[in-house]
């Protein structure tokens, strides 16, 4: 044989081989496999886990002593969709002015009710329908959930913990009922988006992140568990409401909260070692004290630090490339930035560092990029006479000589700043809505940018720091626009539209979830999140030239795979990746870019009923 043929040869057994690991890891996927119950009759009806309702067919509704509990016409899952939907339009023909607060909440009803009794066709219907939809489940109707969480709770969702807990975590968590979780959102609701304190009511946010988990990243619904730490409240309206459904104590401070938050992950990850933890929503002392503790520990990570940071480096670099500059232009940007919480820092320190990379990775290479922000807080703008300023905004605060030969000084307003450093990218994650006033966004028409850019992207709706109107009707129609939650685009007249992007870390958070849990790593490196963050390759030219920076909504199951498939390949590099589900960290290694995709995609579960078997306990 020659040495060709017996490479070809080699090359085929490997091909195999690896046909062989990725078509073993499809095996896993449970909506393959037949599913065994314990249970008949009307309790398979009361689980949302495993109900089809009236989709049983009649075997199975003869297998599972179903037959007479449920109507006889036996539906398609699609025929069972049309129905819902039918209805769900309803509520749209009857009001005259869109989608209201009332009617917005109406419909979260709707679709919680489905998801309280048939998850599948709740997550088929979701995803089918994600761009309408996901505004309902995530922001910004979710914010007025929460807002109104007390009021709207019906049947429990997730695990609460609170302080009277203490000592028995290790336990409690024996009491939910999945063997394995694979995705844990946890909150302590003080900074539910841009809506403050809101206690144990924020449990909605963690609801509402993990179906965009199960939508976009394909986690198993059965394996994800939103996690509320009540720690009280600060919050004065519902420490006064006697029907508020949390604990009615202020929140609790320094070793008492650590400590808490301590049993909590040592409890979870003792019950599943495999877990990935998203902290999100706490407010910016601890959402950067708690990363810090346990991130080199702990599978986890802080979704507005991290994956915020992420997102909005990924959109700035998208509006340099819609200025039809080259990448390597990023660190002559002059960036404002409004708010400095945890968003705000996460978002300049990420786009600093990506700019000193570009520029050498040098020490000079850093202190060039840091000259590129200026940070205006709730007492306008941070320098260096700033008293009792954070270590982390510390390299940000502008200098004194500087700002005075500018005509600045300490607390400049957010207008004065813009005045004067016409900047290219003005960038709102203040959660103060209307912060880009008229004032504001005229002062940025002075900026030297051919394709000045506009982030508002305080969630929710209300919060956002200007409409997409606003700032196209002010600034102009060449400006690239985006929001954190989502907004229609803007008809600018003359055929031309007003493209409105949604700058949200919905984009990558459920493939950095996703990445991290197959790649079997065990700590989420800065590395991983940066793999994470290449959104760039999603977008296509003409899309960017014509102002859109970030993917339709539309397309978040096929980004969030690309996601996963990078913070896998990262993870890989590192020497990181252990290997999860049939694969080791050998037969990760052996995986091209292309296997990688496939084993991401072979390994995300999909709304498909499975085939329900009953055993004897
Ligand atoms: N689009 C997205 O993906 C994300 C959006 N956000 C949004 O960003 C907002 C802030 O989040 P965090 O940083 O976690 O909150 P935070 O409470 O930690 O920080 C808020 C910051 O805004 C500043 N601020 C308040 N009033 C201001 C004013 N008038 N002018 C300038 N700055 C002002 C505060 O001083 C503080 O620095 C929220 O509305 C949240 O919904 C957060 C994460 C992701
Ligand atoms: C999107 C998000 O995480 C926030 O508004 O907090
Ligand atoms: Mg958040």
């Amino acid at each position: 044989m020659s040495n060709f043929s017996r490479q070809v040869r080699l090359s085929s057994t490997l091909i195999r081989g690896i046909q062989y690991r990725i078509s073993r890891s499809f095996t896993t996927i449970e909506c393959h496999r037949p599913t065994i119950l314990h249970k008949k009759g009307v309790d398979i009806l009361h689980n949302p886990w495993f109900n089809k309702g009236t989709a049983f067919s009649m075997t199975e509704r003869d297998r599972l002593e179903l037959r007479g509990l449920l109507p006889p016409n036996i539906m398609t899952d699609e025929q069972q969709i049309e129905r819902f939907m039918t209805e769900l339009k309803k509520l749209e023909m009857n009001a005259r002015d869109g989608p209201s607060d009332t009617i917005s909440l109406a419909k979260w009803r709707i679709l919680n009710r489905l998801h309280d009794r048939n998850e599948t066709m709740y997550y088929k219907l979701l995803m089918a329908n994600i761009k309408e939809y996901a505004p309902i489940v995530y922001t910004p109707t979710v914010g007025l959930v929460c807002q109104k969480y007390s009021g709207l709770f019906r049947r429990p969702r997730g695990m609460y913990f609170s302080a009277l807990d203490r000592g028995e975590m290790m336990s409690m968590v024996y009491n939910w009922p999945a063997e394995q979780v694979d995705m844990i959102v946890v909150t302590d609701g003080s900074r539910i988006m841009g809506l403050g304190d809101l206690g144990v009511q924020g449990i909605g946010i963690a609801i509402g992140k993990l179906d965009l988990y199960v939508a976009a990243a394909g986690i198993n619904p059965q394996r994800v568990l939103p996690i509320m730490i009540d720690v009280g409240t600060n919050n004065e309206n519902l420490l006064e409401n006697p029907l508020y459904l949390g604990l009615q104590e202020r929140r609790l401070e320094g070793e008492e909260y650590l400590s808490i938050v301590d049993e909590l992950m040592e409890a979870v990850f003792n019950r599943w070692p495999h877990v990935i933890v998203q902290f999100e929503d706490f407010q910016s002392k601890w959402a950067s004290t708690l990363l810090h503790r346990y991130r080199n520990t702990y599978r986890m990570f802080n979704d507005d630090v991290q994956g915020t940071a992420g997102v909005v480096v990924a959109g700035l670099l998208g509006a340099v490339r819609a200025q039809e500059k080259m990448m390597i232009d990023f660190p002559k940007q002059n960036i404002v930035v409004a708010g400095a919480g945890s968003a705000g820092v996460g978002v300049v320190k990420a786009a600093r560092r990506t700019m000193a990379r570009m520029l050498g990775d040098s020490k000079a290479a850093y202190d060039s990029a840091r000259s590129q922000f200026w940070v205006v807080d709730v007492d306008g703008l941070i320098t260096e006479e700033r008293a009792g300023i954070d270590n982390e905004l510390k390299p940000f605060a502008r200098k004194i000589n500087e700002t005075k030969r500018r005509g600045l000084r300490e607390g400049a307003t957010l207008v004065e700043v813009v005045q004067e450093v016409k900047p290219d990218v003005l960038l709102g994650l203040s959660g103060v809505g209307g912060l880009f006033s008229k004032e504001v966004l005229e002062a940025f028409r002075g900026s030297t940018s051919t394709r000045p850019a506009i982030f508002a992207l305080s969630n929710p709706t209300m919060n956002a720091e200007c409409t997409p109107e606003e700032a196209f009707s002010v600034v102009g129609k060449h400006i690239i626009f985006a929001s954190g939650s989502p907004f229609q685009n803007v008809d600018l007249g003359s055929g031309d539209i007003g493209y409105c992007n949604q700058g949200n870390n919905m984009y990558l958070f459920p493939g950095i979830g996703l990445g991290t849990l197959l790649s079997g790593a065990r700590i989420i490196s800065d590395g991983m999140l940066q793999a994470a963050a290449d959104l760039a390759e999603c977008m296509k030219e003409d899309e960017v030239v014509n102002g859109m920076i970030y993917p339709p909504i539309s397309r978040i199951r096929e980004i969030t795979k690309s996601v996963a498939a990078a913070v896998i390949s990262e993870a890989i590099e590192e020497d990181l990746a252990e290997g999860y589900r049939g694969m080791n960290s050998r037969d990760l290694q052996r995986l091209n870019k292309e296997e990688i995709l496939v084993h991401v995609e072979n390994n995300m579960w999909r709304p498909d009923y499975p085939k329900l078997i009953y055993k004897d306990d």
